[in-house]
């Protein structure tokens, strides 16, 4: 169950790479061509060659088996280009699946430690990648080696392929049932490991404050019985393991031991030829062999790492349906007005709201700029809005929609929030720009850098096919700004948050950027940094801790304290 689990998230990764994944199988085969010959060729060679007398007849056979491990050599060689075409690109979109997921689980839980599970699942995809690629590179074995041995039995002597395939049968059924066993076992040795983890990482953090306060010995005995748990399961785990002996000893020990027995009666029958014998040991003794120890030595790591861990990468997929999935079918919106009834959001159930029952009405097209002293709750506004926290208490409704019933994929095609520190990727400037309107025009992406007031910085990085480095190393926070302001003008966002996204430009650059956004189509809220961006806008929400109070400039100039103060304070700084 667990590992069907997995194994549909595998197969829902591969297919799209079916292609190569076919010529990797095909390129195999051809790579088999000797492993399937060679105790035909061998019996041939002893039958019409050595034993008739015609030496060189034997000799031609055994070359006709060298020439054809030549062709395999070849086969060999086009097999591992296929290899990367299948696993590479099957890890990004694995990756980019599950890395997706598990930080929608990070906003979703509001945990702040997103960054070391994200850490650890890109590891554990990772491990799929370099666990699928011998799996598949060695794969070939089992199957090459162990089909073309059965398929070359078969030629030689029905009756010793028919033993043979029996014997195979049964181990291969008792192997499956063993690789149950250690699926269960092995998952818990990966479950205790992580217990290990959750343990021993806050006592490593906090050891300053165990020394202190003398606590070595009980965060000692904590971390320790995890640590006891673990290697209590990967015993059973090796115990386990014990019992791949038979399956090699009843899939390939039992035939082999069988036809030597047989064999005085075999050949006094002529049943089988003397040549036919030796390509029979030869089966048995090597493909055969090679490809029964391979399945219960790398199946019972390789295969059962790769088991389970793509069951828990497949748990943190099927998580990643937040509340569209809870809360039934993905709902349309009527327009991209939005608005606020009573909702209350805190960061803990202990500490007071940072918002407390916030009413806000935004109509289509409007320019709300959003005020208040630092740490009021600003930005948490702009992560409501854009979902990335949910509200505790109280509705958002976009177009007339709860925001929670949005599908979150729409919701990012209809409102965009740039943060403070713009996020720039490696790649051209081009895919910096278009990467949420990969439809973009040239004249649309010309506008918006002009508008924008990009255009310097796109000149300065050398146009659009410059190359931005890992991290944008080499631009300045205002010219990351810069882009990605020029990036969410050019998208089809309807709604457009701005959070202190322009605080790195100087008055004149913010002036422009904010005058783009305004004249462009839809809903602007600037969270602001400077009075002019307040006075630019429609409306103000000064949010003020004990409430929030909209209205125009002068209005809440002259009816507001706490508003006055602000501008007061705006007018100072030089
Ligand atoms: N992830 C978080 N976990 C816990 N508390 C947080 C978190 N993010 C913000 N806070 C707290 O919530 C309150 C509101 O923060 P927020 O960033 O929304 O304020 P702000 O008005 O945007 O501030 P600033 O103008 O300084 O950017 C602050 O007290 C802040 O410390």
């Amino acid at each position: 169950m667990r590992l069907t689990s997995g194994a549909r998230l595998l197969h829902e990764h591969l297919r799209p790479h079916r292609r190569s994944l076919g010529l990797l199988l095909a390129w195999s085969a051809i790579e088999a061509l000797p492993t399937f010959a060679s105790g035909i060729l061998v019996a041939r060679a002893i039958d019409s060659g050595f034993l008739a007398g015609r030496p060189g007849e034997g000799f031609g056979w055994l070359a006709t088996l060298a020439a054809l491990w030549v062709v395999s050599a070849f086969g060999t060689r086009q097999v591992y280009p296929r290899l990367a075409d299948t696993v590479e690109p099957m890890r990004d979109t694995l990756l980019r699946a599950v890395v997706a997921a598990s930080l929608h689980r990070v906003v979703r839980e509001d945990r702040l430690a997103g960054g070391s599970s994200v850490a650890q699942i890109t590891e554990q995809v990772d491990a799929v990648r370099m666990l699928l690629s011998t799996m598949l590179r060695n794969m070939r074995q089992i199957v090459a080696a162990g089909v073309a041995a059965l398929g070359g039995l078969v030629v030689l002597s029905p009756f010793i392929a028919a033993v043979t395939a029996v014997c195979v049968t049964v181990a291969v059924a008792f192997f499956a049932l063993l690789l149950r066993v250690l699926l269960t076992r092995y998952r818990n040795v990966v479950l205790h490991g992580e217990q290990v983890g959750e343990r021993a990482v806050p006592v490593v953090d906090g050891i300053r404050d165990v020394v202190t306060q003398t606590a070595e010995s009980r965060a000692a005995a904590d971390v320790g019985e995890a640590v006891e748990r673990q290697a209590a399961s990967l015993r059973a785990f090796a115990r386990a393991r014990v019992f791949r002996l038979p399956v090699v000893t009843l899939g390939v020990h039992v035939p082999l031991i069988a036809l030597l027995a047989l064999s005085p009666w075999l050949l006094s029958t002529q049943s089988l030829s003397t040549g036919a014998l030796a390509g029979g040991v030869v089966y048995l003794a090597g493909p055969l062999q090679s490809a029964m120890l391979f399945l219960v030595n790398a199946g019972s790591t390789m295969l059962v790492s790769i088991g389970v861990v793509l069951d828990r990468l497949a748990e943190v997929c099927s998580n990643d349906r937040p509340s569209d999935v809870e809360h039934g079918a993905v709902a349309d919106t009527d327009g991209y007005d939005i608005r606020l009834n009573e909702v209350t959001f805190g960061y803990s159930h202990h500490s007071h709201p940072v918002l407390d029952r916030l009413d806000l009405d935004l109509p289509a097209d409007s320019h709300l700029a959003v005020v208040g002293p630092s740490g009021i709750g600003k930005s948490t506004l702009a992560n409501v809005l854009a979902r990335l926290v949910e509200p505790a208490a109280g509705t958002a409704f976009f177009g007339g929609t709860n925001l929670d019933r949005l599908g979150a994929d729409d919701l990012r095609r209809e409102l965009a929030l740039i943060p403070q520190d713009a996020y720039v990727f490696a790649g051209t400037v081009w895919e910096n720009l278009t990467y949420l309107a990969p439809d973009a025009t040239r004249s649309e992406v010309d506008l918006s850098v002009d508008a924008t007031g990009a255009r310097t910085t796109v000149d300065r990085l050398g146009g659009y096919a410059a190359t931005i480095p890992p991290g944008g190393d080499g631009l300045s926070p205002g010219e990351r700004q810069l882009i990605a302001l020029a990036r969410v003008h050019v998208s089809r966002a309807r709604v457009v948050v701005l959070d202190e996204a322009t605080c790195h430009l100087d008055p004149g650059a913010e002036a422009r950027a904010e005058r783009a956004f305004s004249r462009r189509p839809g809903t602007l809220v600037v969270i602001a940094h400077r009075i002019s961006s307040a006075q630019r806008a429609d409306r103000i929400l000064v949010l003020s801790g004990t409430g929030a109070d909209v209205g125009g400039h002068d209005e809440l100039l002259s009816r507001n304290r706490l508003y006055a103060d602000l501008v007061g304070h705006w007018q100072a700084v030089p």
